[in-house]
């Protein structure tokens, strides 16, 4: 029987269409326990071999830039950590099997260990399984695991990639991706964005299309058409796609929205000020604070962030502090075990049994602030209550911060909007947790990837509840998480109140491109539309065509 045409979760808008090429099966076989006659010279065998490999990955980790450049670093650090391969060696000498064995059951030690850690411990399980693969490759002397390569450019079809995969993917060949599993955030999604590469996760079944199989994929709405009859309604629109920002601030009515970069280290600063970005609307500064065991003193945190507000003099940059635990967990602050992170002591919480340490971050944007001509707004992560906010204005306050926000990541922050806004300057809405909050679906769990969908309705709600408060109390309300990177739900976002928006950079341009031509009467058509679709799907579709015979839509 033909397969049918599918359908996923779509994480990079855009078209494209081209023959299907799969990764090969990533994980090889256990490898047999060998017994060697020399256990010294097998344990110089593998003392090579991971020397060759971990030079490989630090080299693809400096040529990289952006995001891409962080996903290779976490990968290096764990090919260079000495713990597994001083763990193999010692299997090798004790037990006299060959090292591709010892590599293999050393792995599978320190991956339960992860894995059994959770948040973003359990995440490296990828990293160390795609440093795990190599070692045995380049011991057995075969190719590396990698990216197929039939000669034209192709539609990259996966299980689902390992961070490594998707950092070095060439964008020039691979004209979109798809992947069996996976969710919007994570980090397939986030570098397609990044990339700019159309994108479709957790599509069941692709995985069965032949090779060579023309495809059609819609990374907007998440459809994936097998020999599409009329081709070139997936010609690559992105192609065309004005590559940086051109966009004045306002919609073409004049409301004012504010279209700014999420930026995640000093260096994003400037390559989010290149692509035409107005200001920052959130510098993640967990950049300073993780890979250590001890805090950043404050001269170190004020020449970061001087940095960054260097790079958009007049303009306006949102820092948030330190979001420690859950998927961030740090040694030096965050709780040992806990049975459920992402409800635990996470962001503001971890920093209220520390206060030296917010303290300290508070000082350190200040006097960065004072040294520099930019705008600096400063917002917490992770408020729950008005309370804790009111407490975290005081504090702000103190240091002389002069615009003091909130973020809504959870959903008390929203039903209480009228109550939070009455005490911060401003709020910006982390969709993504916002979303893992409302629906209870771990944002990192591929298999919940449906429920981690910031186009559901119960987050469109919570975001319009949010939004309605910024209307009445006249104070802004922005959008800093993944949904602010999709070109249609940005339109769905002013409509429901939203005032700014802040994505990915390589985003930027095409969401210029639609507010630019969309007016506000537009985007609260579109917003009424998405609220009463009942289903993302639905939800999307409604709002494509509504905007298509409004505006020429990415
Ligand atoms: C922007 C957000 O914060 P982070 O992704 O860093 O948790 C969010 O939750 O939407
Ligand atoms: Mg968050």
């Amino acid at each position: 029987m033909p397969i049918r045409n599918l359908t996923g979760i779509g994480v990079s808008a855009g078209r494209a269409a081209g023959p299907v090429a799969t990764m090969g099966a990533r994980r090889p076989a256990p490898p047999e326990p060998t017994h060697v006659e020399d256990p010294g010279a097998e344990r110089d065998r593998l003392v090579q071999s991971t020397g060759r490999v971990c030079a490989e990955m630090r080299r693809r980790a400096v040529a990289a830039t952006g995001p891409a450049a962080e996903i290779l670093e976490a990968t290096a650090m764990i090919a260079e950590d000495p713990s597994w391969a001083a763990a193999a060696a010692e299997l090798i000498e004790q037990e006299r099997v060959a090292a591709p064995y010892a590599v293999w059951r050393s792995a599978e030690q320190f991956r339960a260990a992860l894995a059994a850690a959770g948040g973003y411990f359990a995440e490296r399980v990828r990293d160390l399984d795609d440093v795990r693969d190599r070692v045995i490759a380049d011991l057995s002397g075969i190719a590396p695991p990698g990216l197929p390569d039939p000669g034209t450019p192709f539609v990259l079809v996966a299980r689902d990639l390992a961070p490594a995969d998707t950092a070095t993917l060439p964008a020039d060949r691979v004209l979109a991706l798809v992947t069996e599993e996976g969710g919007p955030t994570s980090h397939t999604a986030i570098l397609a964005r990044a990339l700019g590469i159309p994108a479709v996760v957790a599509c069941p079944g692709v995985t069965a299309i032949a090779d060579g199989t023309r495809v059609g994929v819609d990374g907007g709405t998440g459809e994936v058409v097998i020999e599409p009859e009329d081709a070139d309604l997936f010609a690559a629109p992105r192609r065309d796609r004005p590559a940086t920002v051109d966009y004045r601030g306002h919609l073409a009515d004049g409301t004012a929205v504010a279209l700014l970069a999420n930026v995640g280290e000093p260096a994003d600063a400037g390559r989010a000020r290149s692509l035409g970005a107005a200001g920052v609307g959130l510098l993640r500064t967990e950049f300073l604070f993780g890979d250590r065991l001890t805090p950043p003193t404050l001269d170190e945190q004020v020449a970061a962030y001087a940095e960054v507000f260097a790079a958009f003099p007049g303009g306006r940059v949102v820092v948030r502090t330190l979001d420690a635990g859950s998927d961030k967990p740090l040694p030096y602050l965050t709780a040992g075990v806990e049975t459920n992170p992402a409800l635990g002591v996470r962001g503001l919480r971890a920093m209220r049994t520390d206060p030296e340490l917010l303290d300290t971050q508070l000082s350190a944007v200040a006097e960065a602030a004072r040294r520099s001509h930019t705008e600096v707004w400063t917002m917490a992560p992770m408020i729950a209550t008005p309370a804790e906010a009111a407490e975290f204005v005081a504090r702000a306050r103190a240091h002389g911060l002069a615009r003091v926000g909130a973020m809504v990541e959870v959903p008390s922050a929203a039903l209480l909007a009228d109550d939070l806004l009455a005490v911060v300057d401003f709020v910006s809405v982390g969709t993504n947790d916002l979303t893992q909050y409302t629906y209870a679906a771990d944002r990192l769990v591929g298999a919940l990837a449906a429920l981690n969908d910031p186009w559901l309705p119960a987050v469109l709600r919570l975001i319009q509840m949010t939004g309605d408060a910024g209307r009445r109390l006249g104070k802004p309300v922005g959008v800093c998480g993944e949904a602010a990177a999709d070109p249609l739900l940005a339109l769905v976002l002013v409509g429901l109140g939203v005032t700014s928006l802040s994505a990915t950079a390589r985003m930027l341009p095409a969401v210029a491109a639609v507010l630019g031509s969309a007016d506000q009467a537009l985007c609260a058509r579109l917003a009424d539309i998405a609220l009463r679709a009942g289903d993302p799907a639905a939800a999307r579709r409604g709002v494509r065509e509504a905007a298509a015979e409004a505006i020429e839509i990415v």
